[in-house]
């Protein structure tokens, strides 16, 4: 698990004042950070293209420029010309070392995008636009300083952004470049220390971006154990039966010891595996909502009264009951963003379009997590966000494999798989989500189906 952060201003602040060092010190880590990857990755008189702006963004590309001077061939662009006091000072020092700016772009190797970083205030005007689109065009390898062009402290595209395939991050991450939009635009992402260790220089924070390393699975310890010791899952099947099946079949693979399909029905076919009851009885967890309508409409009020832990997906969210279940402990939600646009809506927090919903994710999440802290909730997208206590746990290592129907029934079922078998809400949530999105790589990425992934639930690696 490693901290992100909304800002590191702060941090930079810190270490002027607390630590006695100055811009220059910061500035020169920053631009040595990215020459030692273009030292790692390319050979020396590889052709290499820096696209400063007028701040002090453009000022690490310049000094970044005047580093590799001599042993790389640099084209340094100031389409902006250079502004800030240090991008001067940058500029002054690299002119002096017998280099040049160019007027028009050429070919290259690497290309560095240098244009804006934290001080990206508004949307980009046309020839900033035309820019990035060029460079975005360009066959090189593209390395962003700070984060790629284009991408706000929202994470938010305004309207276009570079493209990178790897950003160095000064100082610290930034929770930005963990947006949905930014996950096709940050590439490998890097971090530079900038004059002290990354111990000194951070501070505390509520966002959190979980690595595969992190990954604990259920895995089994004691021998002398039998089925119930690892649960005993309800999931309520409605309308769509398939959804309640694949979230049983997930739980089952996963490692919950029983699982039951809880329906009105009779003519629907359960696999072998899996129980089939009419009552909510002697279950340690539940899950609903996914494929329900309204069959259960008349037992929710009944349901409420379990003080069992609970998966609550899909159709439940545009219920005005939910309300209720959000009084209870042990509850995970886990809305894609439509729903979540119909849950805030009944919790009177707000009416929002699916796009301002995914402009917005990190601060609803929040906001909602603030108003109920003892709701674990998962924000389905891109990079999943899960909220507790007001803190946001992101987990960015999904693909787009898993854009498909049913992935979502699979993650519910494999929450409340270690719901049942005892695991805290939170802790539940993250590892279910680390395991869905590792098991959701996969190649070639249109063709994973919520078969195949919950076949590949058995299939994780422990780390
Ligand atoms: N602080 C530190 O110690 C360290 C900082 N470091 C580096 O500094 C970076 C932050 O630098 P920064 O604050 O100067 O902001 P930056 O991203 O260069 O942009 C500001 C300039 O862009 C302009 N501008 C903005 N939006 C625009 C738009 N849409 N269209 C056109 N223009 C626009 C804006 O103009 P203005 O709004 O003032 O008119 C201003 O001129 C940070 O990302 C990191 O790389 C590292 O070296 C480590 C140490
Ligand atoms: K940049």
């Amino acid at each position: 698990m490693k901290p992100v952060y909304r800002e590191v201003y702060s941090f930079d602040k810190k270490c002027y004042e607390r630590y006695k060092l100055t811009e220059d010190i910061l500035m020169e880590h920053a631009a040595y950070s990215i020459a030692l990857e273009i030292y790692k990755r390319f050979p020396k008189f590889s052709k290499i293209n820096i696209v400063a702006g007028p701040g002090n963004n453009g000022a690490d590309g310049i000094t970044l420029a005047r580093i590799l001077w001599g042993d790389y061939i640099v084209n340094l662009y100031l389409p902006l010309g250079a502004k800030s006091n240090m991008a001067k000072l940058q500029l002054e020092r690299f002119l002096a070392l017998g280099g040049k700016v160019k007027e028009e772009c050429e070919s290259g190797d690497v290309i560095v995008d240098a244009i804006f970083g934290s001080g990206l205030k508004r949307d980009l005007d046309e020839k900033i636009i035309g820019f990035i689109s060029k460079m975005n065009k360009a066959k090189a390898f593209k390395i962003a300083c700070d984060i790629p062009t284009g991408i706000d402290d929202k994470g938010n595209l305004r309207p276009v952004a570079f493209k990178a395939d790897l950003t160095v991050t000064m100082g610290a991450e930034k929770l930005a470049l963990y947006s949905d939009f930014a996950k096709d635009y940050v590439g490998e992402i890097i971090r530079a220390d900038l004059g002290v260790s990354f111990n000194k220089y951070k501070g505390p924070t509520k966002y959190h971006v979980w690595e595969r390393g992190d990954l604990i699975l259920p895995i089994r310890t004691t021998q002398n154990s039998h089925k119930k010791s690892y649960g005993h899952l309800g999931v309520l099947a409605g309308e769509k039966v398939g959804a309640a099946v694949l979230a049983s079949l997930a739980a089952f693979n996963f490692g919950c010891g029983v699982v039951s399909i809880v329906s009105h029905r009779e003519d629907i076919n359960i696999p072998y595996e899996i129980m089939h009851t009419h009552h909510i009885e002697n279950f340690n967890t539940l899950a609903f909502g996914m494929g329900l309508n309204n069959h259960f409409d008349d037992e929710l009020e009944d349901i409420l009264i379990f003080d069992i832990p609970m998966v609550i997906d899909a159709d439940m969210f545009y219920k005005e009951i939910i309300k209720d279940f959000l009084k209870k402990e042990n509850i995970v939600l886990t809305p894609h963003p439509k729903e979540f646009a119909s849950l805030l809506k009944i919790v009177g927090m707000g009416e929002y379009s699916i796009k301002e919903i995914q402009e917005n994710r990190f601060d609803l999440a929040e906001e909602f997590s603030n108003k109920y802290p003892n709701v674990v909730l998962l924000l389905k997208g891109a990079n999943k966000i899960i909220a507790y206590k007001g803190n946001l746990h992101i987990d960015p290592n999904g693909s787009v494999a898993l854009a498909k129907g049913g992935s979502g029934d699979v993650l519910a079922g494999m929450i409340a798989s270690l719901l049942a078998q005892g695991w805290h809400p939170l802790k539940s949530t993250i590892h279910a989500s680390l395991s869905h999105s590792i098991a959701g790589n996969y190649n070639p990425n249109y063709a994973l189906t919520p078969m195949k992934l919950i076949e590949r639930i058995g299939n994780i690696l422990p780390s």
